[in-house]
């Protein structure tokens, strides 16, 4: 008899293996990688990421910085680098520490403290600047965060661009194969350090980070080794656990790569629900279009999608704005 120890609960989502394209594999290993990325998108939406090349002394590094920033900063650490309310003539409105309760998904505070660091936009005009300009606040506790952080951004940004050429070869683009990557070249990313207290045991209808979508391409996500916190719908409208797996990204696709294959693949409703009695952290990184990509759904995707446009164009940082101008109290 099998011994319940032993029983793993299946993945939901498949394990794509992505080092034909971040170390330029053969073509018949392309091609395979690209038809798991393909029914993956199709399917579900959300995937797992091996063979990334990003070693785990780094991805433990990362989490474990973070961690140490959320429980071993001091209140004046994390006042140094609040977010400022725009128009408070104080300057940057996005980036910096949000604390618990600051954060609002679907018109209800999450419960999670989080800092939001953006690619950096050069702007000589100084503060105030607007929403999303300006530069990043960099915790001064752990020393150390802010050098692994920046080269961790520059890891994490080359596997983004591998997985959008995997997708425009996935999707079987002919000429606009490279649809994706022309439009990240200078990708507006986001990166955010989120720590998760558990959710009080009577909030029972609360949510740790409501229901939502992602805004841009892809979202890679790095979470610690906490399990049953992250949760995806299904197309049936059921919630799926999307737990870690080690060495892994959990990667999702978000509304402008929706918008592109014209619905083709959906950017796909998650949420985070952590009742358990650990701090967890997660740190995703969102590899997004250029600020200012024009983001039109593609004729092929048009065509295999039944001919009917789900939507125009759409300019990438109009419609970053327009959600994070929604997401604090
Ligand atoms: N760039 C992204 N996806 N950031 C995280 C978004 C979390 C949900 C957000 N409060 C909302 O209501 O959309
Ligand atoms: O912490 C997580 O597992 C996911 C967070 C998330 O969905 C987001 O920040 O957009
Ligand atoms: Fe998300």
């Amino acid at each position: 008899m099998a011994q319940m120890g032993n029983v793993k609960a299946p993945l939901p989502f498949p394990v794509i293996d992505i080092s034909p394209f971040t170390n330029n594999g053969t073509a018949p290993h392309r091609e395979r990688c690209a038809k798991e990325i393909a029914s993956a998108c199709s399917d579900h939406g959300f995937f797992y990421v091996v063979g990334h090349g990003i070693p785990a002394s780094i991805t433990d590094h990362v989490l474990g910085l973070a961690r140490c920033f959320f429980l071993e900063s001091t209140d004046d650490d994390k006042v140094a680098i609040a977010r400022k309310n725009p128009g408070d003539g104080n300057g940057d409105g996005a980036r910096g520490h949000q604390r618990i309760g600051d954060n609002v998904t679907g018109g209800r505070r999450d419960w999670h403290e989080a800092v939001d660091f953006y690619a950096e936009v050069p702007d000589t005009s100084g503060p105030p600047y607007e929403l999303l300009k300006g530069p990043n606040l960099w915790p001064r506790h752990p020393p150390e965060l802010r050098k692994t952080l920046e080269e961790y951004v520059e890891l994490v940004k080359a596997v983004g661009q591998a997985i959008v050429k995997a997708m425009g070869v996935a999707l079987e683009l002919g000429d606009d194969e490279d649809i994706f990557v022309r439009n990240t070249f200078n990708s507006f990313w986001v990166m955010r350090m989120i720590g998760y207290p558990g959710l009080d045991r009577d909030d029972v209808d609360g949510f740790s980070c409501g229901e939502h979508s992602d805004y841009g391409c892809i979202t890679l996500l790095l979470a610690d080794s906490t399990k049953g916190a992250l949760q995806v719908q299904t197309k049936n409208g059921d919630w799926v656990d999307a737990n870690p797996l080690e060495g892994a990204f959990v990667v999702n696709i978000g509304d402008m790569m929706e918008r592109w294959t014209n619905g083709l693949w959906k950017s796909t409703r998650h949420r985070v629900v952590h009742r358990g009695e650990n701090f967890r952290v997660s740190v995703p990184f969102f590899f997004e279009p250029d600020w200012d990509a024009r983001i039109v759904p593609l004729e092929k995707c048009v065509e295999r999608t039944g001919g009917q446009r789900i939507g125009e164009e759409v300019v990438y940082g109009e419609h970053l704005v327009s959600k994070v101008k929604g997401n604090f109290y």
